[in-house]
């Protein structure tokens, strides 16, 4: 079934803005990637903008690459200025193609040709014919262990560039925890296609669109706003491989009832058959059917295509079902690693109930409110060490998902609660009576933009004892999360209201390797609320209170988790 292009998709890898001139981290590619290029000129005693002679453009150069950036591209300094070259390692020489002149920042965007001399770092045989022309993976040629040690220095970096902190406050950052599959795991990819050339003109003069060939179905090329005809990918697991060959015959065959280009969805599910139930034909192959054996259950699997069926995932043994287009993570290998990780660190160290996975007899903390829930993963995974937890999604139909899967795994009504509302107003409606901040930990997975600054305000005000901040781009994360141990100072428009004091230390930082082969990262950040003012009478927490009031709320303290 066709879908609306996926929001990256068909974008140019580096746009001109402006955003990069403000103080603020934005988070994005090229802001990331021009605090890596000043780095370098610094580093070479270079003044950014300085008048230099530079090669024409789509000429080819000869660089040697000294560094990766957290982009992931390779990095040369030439004569003055710095070259951007994909697909490159440190210690390579390569041939690149200038593509594009940043004069005033001092950079070029290259298009990578061959490597003349090869790095040490450069072991592996990428898996996939079209490395270094689809934009999809960018570590291919690098061994795993490598990938990880760079994944850490992007969240190091990171923290360093973005979050305002001194060094001081700043935990070392664990080794990133690697994916157990390398290659097929990514349970969805949305390859697609792009209408004929003339089709808008067809279109307004209200002819039908004629489609002379059938057009590439892939990726998009990387450095281009092509897409390039892709017909394995192997990041995908084996049910979402077997799809993509499916849905490319599908769609050639049937590209004349095509109006216009389209997102494919190739989604992977599973049905879950314990083994002494399992009937002969279980294990039979079949025609689109995948068949993992897995301990006491077989595991069958299928590709859906139809954004609107339901698709369903086992997290150890937790069971989620979804609308196959809606969002869910889309490495499922590593779930299980994140979530164990999660329940050990997210109550006090001292009082962690390790593997066990049950509500901690010790621990003061009881409950968990999970801002940016989605369907429920983070809620449902982690609420067997919490009394009660409570679920925030901005859209209604991922909250109706996650209703629904806290159902499935059998959790209490009354103790597991979603909610559809907006973050940004989510702490002034929750009652600390029910939630108070002393007994909460307060989990948050954002979009890639991160937080607003209103929610980092509440979170301030409201002051939960712990929180788990989960992002798919650490960047923003960072200055989240420098915001959270450094204040936040008042918005110029709102009167009366004071500097915000940050009230959180950071207890550890590590990444998870959520994309292998690509340079993404997943940082998982765990803060711990610095001591509360007045809470040093014996066997009693006195709390500031939400609106910043003392409110003696006569909790026992068994354990002091600050
Ligand atoms: C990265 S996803 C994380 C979802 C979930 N934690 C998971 O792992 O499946 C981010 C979620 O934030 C939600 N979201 C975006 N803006 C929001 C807002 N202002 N308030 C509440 N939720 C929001 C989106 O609907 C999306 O479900």
């Amino acid at each position: 079934m066709a879908q609306k292009r996926a929001f990256n998709e068909g974008k140019r890898h580096f746009k001109k803005s402006k955003k990069q001139k403000t103080a603020e981290s934005d988070g994005s590619n090229e802001q990331v990637l021009l605090t890596d290029v000043r780095r370098l000129l610094a580093e070479v005693k270079i003044e950014e903008g300085e008048e230099k002679k530079l090669p024409e453009q789509w000429t080819e150069v000869e660089l040697d690459i000294s560094e990766l950036s957290s982009t992931g591209d390779g990095l040369a300094q030439k004569d003055g200025q710095v070259y951007v070259v994909p697909f490159a390692a440190p210690g390579d020489t390569v041939k690149a193609k200038v593509v594009r002149h940043d004069s005033e920042h001092s950079y070029t965007l290259t298009g990578f040709l061959s490597v003349t001399t090869r790095s040490q770092h450069r072991t592996e045989t990428p898996r996939c014919p079209y490395f270094t022309q689809c934009s999809g993976c960018q570590f291919q040629h690098l061994p795993y262990a490598y990938q990880l040690a760079h994944k850490r220095g992007i969240v190091e970096k990171a923290y360093r560039n973005f979050s305002n902190l001194p060094g001081t406050a700043v935990p070392d950052v664990g080794e990133t925890i690697g994916s157990p599959l390398h290659y097929h795991y990514r349970t969805k990819l949305t390859p697609h296609f792009d209408a004929p050339p003339g089709a808008r003109r067809d279109k307004r003069n209200g002819l039908k669109v004629k489609w002379d060939e059938v057009p590439p179905i892939g990726f998009m090329k990387k450095g281009t706003r092509k897409t390039m005809d892709i017909e394995e990918c192997p990041i995908g697991t084996e049910a979402v491989q077997v799809g993509m060959r499916s849905e490319r015959k599908r769609v050639k065959a049937e590209i004349d009832k095509y109006q216009r280009g389209a997102t494919l969805l190739l989604r992977e599910s599973t049905e879950r058959i314990k083994k002494d139930e399992a009937d002969s034909e279980t294990q039979d192959k079949q025609d689109g059917v995948v068949v993992e054996d897995r301990g006491d259950h077989f595991h069958r699997k299928v590709c859906i295509t139809d954004s609107k069926a339901t698709s369903t995932e086992y997290v150890d043994d937790f069971r989620f079902d979804n609308p196959a287009g809606a969002f869910f993570q889309n490495n499922n290998s590593i779930l299980p690693l994140v979530t164990q990780y999660i329940r050990d660190n997210i109550l006090a160290p001292q009082t962690n109930p390790s593997s066990n996975n049950t509500a901690s007899p010790t621990s003061k903390i009881k409950n968990m409110i999970d801002a940016y829930s989605g369907s429920g993963f983070f809620t449902v995974t982690l609420s067997p060490i919490f009394h009660q937890s409570l679920g925030i999604d901005i859209s209604e139909q991922s909250i109706a998902s996650a209703t629904q899967n806290a159902r499935l795994n059998h959790l209490p009504e009354n103790s597991t609660r979603f909610l559809a509302a907006d973050a940004n107003h989510l702490f002034s409606a929750i009652d600390a009576t029910k939630f108070p901040p002393a007994e909460t930990a307060v989990v948050i997975d954002p979009p890639r933009k991160g937080c607003d600054k209103n929610f980092i305000r509440q979170l301030l005000a409201y002051g939960p004892e712990r929180v788990c901040y989960v992002s798919c781009n650490v960047h923003t994360q960072a200055r989240d999360v420098g915001w959270l141990v450094r204040g936040l100072e008042p918005e110029a428009e709102v009167e009366g209201e004071g500097m915000l004091e940050g009230m959180y230390e950071i207890e550890s930082l590590r990444g998870f390797d959520f994309f292998p082969q690509t340079s993404h990262v997943e940082g998982v950040a765990i803060l711990r609320r610095k001591k509360r003012a007045g809470v040093e009478e014996e066997g009693k927490v006195v709390d500031e209170g939400v609106d910043g009031k003392a409110a003696d709320q006569g909790q026992t303290v068994v354990g002091d988790a600050a």
